[in-house]
């Protein structure tokens, strides 16, 4: 082979293997484990599938067996190339393919209508596909999904675990999570450097009552990177406590209550107190807590609920966080 021939099959090969470790492709081998994530799925001849990233069809070749219908979101037009060869002719009617960034894709548009998601998910854009489902939590009843074995149990974790996270948080909030399977870097081609789950993410029906989500994603963003701190050292972070003035400022001021702009730090400082203060809802405290005042809890003890009122308790009084 001449030598410009060969040089350009193996920049070609690297460009390739380049794509390939960029869109996270570790293929699915193993039709063991293919199986148990779609039997998973409980896919029924009446739904539809949405499913992220198909690659060359691992688990959409078993989805078009089951489903009405599949519609598979791939970013790499190599991928989508190899799908089309990879179904057999009597279920290709049953697939739509849909070549783009699932980030963009417009998954409210009318002809995109499905019932559950499932995906062996490009690990790369894990939190981006979570956070994506969780705004459209309406349009699928569940999801069963493939993450890197840390995301997955991040997802799943439980207070009081090292693992509970804004992540978890944030997730469970509007959504149930449970780990499904753990999958061996065997099962996949190339394997990949680390360990897999599967999750199953259910939609809950509604936001709790009273909480803006804005506000939500606010509070836990203010107090969950600094998860080991007791609320009160958290409550004196000098930015978080700016924050919180310049907030009870604006919203003083939309409520037209008189207040000095210079009476308000000391305001803010009294309201704190008188959260930290408060004993956690009576009896519904977890095991392993450090005190029962609010003030002595450390956020990775706190449960959802507790949050939630821990938040309730600030904007009663006037505290914002967004
Ligand atoms: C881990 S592979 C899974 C492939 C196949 N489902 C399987 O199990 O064998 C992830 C797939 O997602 C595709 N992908 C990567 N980023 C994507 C994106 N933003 N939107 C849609 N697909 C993407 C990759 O090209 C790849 O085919």
């Amino acid at each position: 082979m001449p030598s410009g021939v060969k040089r350009a099959a193996r920049t070609g090969a690297q460009h390739g293997q380049l794509l390939t470790k960029l869109h996270g492709q570790h293929l699915l081998t193993d039709q063991k484990i293919i199986n148990k994530i779609v039997d998973a799925a409980k896919v029924r001849p009446h739904h539809t599938v949405l499913e992220i990233g198909p690659g060359k069809g691992a688990l959409t070749k078993e989805l078009v067996k089951r489903a009405k219908k599949v519609i598979a979101i791939e970013y790499d037009p190599r991928q989508v190339v190899d799908l089309q060869k990879q179904i057999p002719r009597e279920h290709m009617s049953k697939l739509k393919i849909v070549h783009g960034d699932f980030l963009k894709v417009d998954i409210t548009a009318p002809d995109m209508k499905f019932d559950m998601v499932v995906s062996n998910c490009p690990y790369n854009i894990s939190s981006g596909i979570v956070f994506k489902l969780l705004c459209h939590a309406n349009l699928f009843t569940h999801a069963v999904l493939m993450f890197q074995k840390e995301f997955a149990d991040r997802l799943v974790a439980q207070p009081g675990t090292e693992d509970w996270c804004r992540l978890a948080v944030n997730t469970q909030l509007l959504a149930d999570t449970r780990h499904l399977m753990k999958v061996s870097r065997k099962c996949f081609s190339p394997p990949p450097k680390v360990e897999s789950s599967v999750i199953m993410l259910t939609p809950k029906n509604a936001v709790p009552p009273g909480i803006s989500l804005v506000e939500w994603e606010a509070f836990v963003t203010d107090v969950f990177p600094n998860k080991g701190k007791t609320l009160s050292r958290i409550f004196k972070t000098k930015s978080l406590l700016k924050n919180m003035v310049k907030n009870y400022a604006l919203q003083c001021s939309l409520e037209n209550t008189p207040i000095e702009a210079d009476k308000i730090p000391a305001k803010v400082d009294s309201i704190i107190a008188a959260v930290m203060e408060q004993r956690v809802m009576a009896g519904d405290v977890e095991e392993g807590l450090e005190g029962d005042v609010v003030g002595e809890i450390r956020p990775r003890m706190l449960r959802l609920e507790q949050i939630l009122w821990l938040l309730k308790e600030f904007n009663k009084r006037g505290i914002h966080f967004k």
